[in-house]
């Protein structure tokens, strides 16, 4: 495989932080009296855009509800999180590794922006990136491939020259039609419930060196 660029998905791929997502929504959905256990997040909410969800929760929700809804869920998960937050096992080595090979490196996330920069910013990651794509730049999030084409289009490279690392079902089908090879990484999901998405899957980033021939 001849690799020029390499698209990270953020939540569940940059860092392992899909308990802290989850335990948000289920505060959310308690107070908002909607049904949420943990089949119907991963199945349903997992990668996608707040612009998406919110209408799957509340009928019609006008722009400024859909800001508080999502200043309100972010900040629960923000407040979660922040604690214990740390990059997801073998991705420093493994970034250094994409730069010393001159590889583009980009971010792919369904997340909004105040996210990125939680993540990025504590972590020190930014500087890895040359490409960041968050879910308002996007018209269509995934699975439409949108987000993975324009961070395609961002690198200047051809889709099949890119590989996408993703964690949710959505993304990974969002990284498939857009046409970059897939490989899944087994957080938020089993391995073997990516297994039907594609064989190439791996739980940190210590396997992603062998798995890319590097
Ligand atoms: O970085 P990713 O995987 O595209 O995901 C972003 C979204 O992932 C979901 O799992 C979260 O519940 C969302 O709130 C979040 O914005």
């Amino acid at each position: 495989m001849k690799i020029k660029g390499v698209i990270f998905d953020m939540d569940g791929v940059v860092v392992d932080n899909h308990e802290y997502h989850f335990k948000a929504w289920m505060h959310f959905a308690k107070k908002y009296k909607f049904e949420l256990n943990e089949q119907i997040y991963r199945d349903k909410f997992n990668g996608k855009t707040n612009a998406d969800l919110f209408p799957m929760i509340f009928a019609n929700p006008s722009q400024e509800e859909m800001k508080r809804y999502a200043d309100e869920k972010e900040g629960m998960y923000k407040e979660l999180y922040a604690p214990v937050m740390k990059a997801h096992t073998g991705l420093i080595d493994f970034l250094e590794l994409l730069k010393k090979y001159r590889i583009k490196i980009a971010l792919g996330t369904s997340a909004p922006p105040g996210n990125v920069d939680f993540v990025l910013d504590p972590l020190k990651l930014r500087q890895f990136f040359d490409v960041i794509v968050d879910g308002t730049q996007v018209k269509k999030g995934k699975p439409d491939p949108e987000v993975y084409q324009l961070c395609c289009a961002k690198l200047g490279l051809e889709a099949k020259e890119c590989v996408v690392f993703e964690d949710s079902l959505a993304g990974l089908e969002s990284g498939e039609r857009a046409g970059c090879t897939i490989v899944g990484v087994a957080t938020s999901h089993e391995a073997y419930e990516l297994e039907g998405k594609t064989s190439l899957i791996i739980h940190d980033f210590t396997e992603a060196k062998k798995l890319l021939g590097l």
